[in-house]
C-alpha cells in the first residue's frame, strides 16, 4: 500500500505537485493518469525518495522509502530516467542490481524469463529495441520480488502485442496481492491496463475512482440527426428530457436520449430524418474534456 498525504513539491515557487492525498491499494492495478507535465513523474520520484517534498509525506507499507533496508525487495521501480549502461548485457545489468540488493542470483534468469528476454540476455543493451529496453526495465523492477511496483510510463515503446503482454503481467502481479501503480498520459491505453484510476493535472488530483466507474460517469454518447423540421423536433426533444444543440448544417446533436427514442419522437410528429447516427466520445476525448473543464473552472 502506498499512502500519499498532502504531498507538495515546488520548483521555482511553482507547485508541480500540489497538496496530493491518495492511497494506492494492493490487489489492483492503479493507473496514474495526467497529460504531459501534470506531475506524475515528480510524484513517483517523491515516492522513491529521489526528490524531497516541500510538504507532506509518502509511506510505502507504513515506511518512508529511505527507511527501507533493501528497497528493491520492497518496491520495484521503473522510471523514465533509469537508463542502464548500454555496453552491459541485459543479464549483467540485472546481476549488478541483484548483488547490490542482496537478491539471489537465480532471480536474474527468472525475471528475464518473465519479461520474455531470455534469448536476448547475453546481448548488449545498446542493441535492444525500445520495447526490449522497457522489458529489461520491468525485469529490474521485478527482481527483488517486491510487494509494491511503481512504473512510470511502462507502455512506452511497446507494440500492441507488448501492451497485451504487460496488461496480463500487471494483472497477475495485482492478483498476487501486490500494489501496482502505473503512470500514463494516454487514457485509452490505461483503460486496458488499470482497474482503478487517479487523474492528476497541474499537480492536483481530479479523480480517484474505479476505471469502470470513470468510464460510466465520463463516457458520453450523443446522437446526430438531420430533421426536416429542426425547430419542431428540438422542442419535442426538450419536452422528452433531452438537450439538443443546433449544428451549422441544420442538424441537431442530442444528448440524453437514445437514437431509437429520437426516431420514434420524430415519426410521431411527422418529422423526416435524413441522418440518425450515434457517436460515443472516445475515452481520450473524455479525459481531455475533464482536464479542460478544470482549466475553464479556474482551478489552476
Ligand atoms: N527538476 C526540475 N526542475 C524544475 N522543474 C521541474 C523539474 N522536474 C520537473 N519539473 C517541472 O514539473 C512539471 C511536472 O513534471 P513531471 O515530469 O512530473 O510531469 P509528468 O506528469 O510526469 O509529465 P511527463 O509525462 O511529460 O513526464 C513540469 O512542468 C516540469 O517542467
Amino acid at each position: 500500500m502506498i499512502n500519499v498525504v498532502n504531498l507538495t513539491k515546488r520548483y521555482r515557487r511553482r507547485a508541480v505537485v500540489d497538496d496530493l492525498t491518495f492511497t494506492v491499494r494492493p490487489g489492483a492495478v492503479t493507473g496514474f493518469l495526467g497529460p504531459n507535465g501534470a506531475g506524475k513523474s515528480t510524484t513517483m520520484r517523491l515516492m522513491l525518495g529521489l526528490t524531497r517534498p516541500d510538504a507532506g509525506s509518502v509511506s510505502i507499507d507504513g515506511r518512508a522509502y529511505r527507511d527501507l533496508r533493501y528497497p528493491a525487495r520492497r518496491v520495484g521501480a521503473l522510471l523514465e530516467t533509469s537508463a542502464p549502461h548500454r555496453g552491459l548485457t541485459g543479464a549483467d545489468h540485472l546481476l549488478w542490481i541483484a548483488r547490490s540488493n542482496r537478491v539471489a542470483r537465480k532471480r536474474v534468469g527468472e525475471v528475464l524469463e518473465t519479461v520474455g528476454l531470455t534469448d536476448a540476455a547475453r546481448r548488449r543493451i545498446g542493441t535492444y529495441s525500445l520495447g526490449m529496453a522497457q522489458r529489461l526495465g520491468l525485469a529490474a523492477a521485478l527482481l527483488g520480488d517486491p510487494a509494491v511496483l511503481v512504473l512510470d510510463e511502462p507502455v512506452n515503446g511497446l507494440d500492441p502485442e507488448g501492451i497485451r503482454w504487460l496488461r496480463d503481467l500487471l494483472g497477475r502481479m495485482a492478483a498476487d496481492g501486490r500494489t501496482v501503480l502505473v503512470s500514463s498520459h494516454l487514457m485509452t491505453e490505461m483503460s486496458l491496463v488499470a482497474d482503478h484510476v487517479l487523474v492528476i493535472h497541474r499537480g492536483r488530483l481530479l479523480a480517484d475512482t474505479g476505471m469502470a466507474d470513470f468510464i460510466r460517469r465520463h463516457g458520453r454518447t450523443r446522437v446526430r440527426v438531420r430533421p426536416s423540421d429542426p425547430g419542431l423536433l428540438a422542442r419535442e426533444l426538450e419536452r422528452g428530457g433531452a438537450s439538443p444543440i443546433s449544428t451549422p448544417d441544420g442538424g441537431l446533436e442530442v444528448v440524453g436520449l437514445p437514437a431509437a427514442e429520437i426516431s420514434r419522437l420524430a415519426a410521431a410528429h411527422g418529422v423526416l430524418l435524413d441522418e440518425l447516427s450515434t457517436h460515443t466520445a472516445s475515452l481520450e476525448d473524455t479525459f481531455l474534456e475533464l482536464v479542460g473543464e478544470e482549466r475553464e473552472n479556474g482551478h489552476v
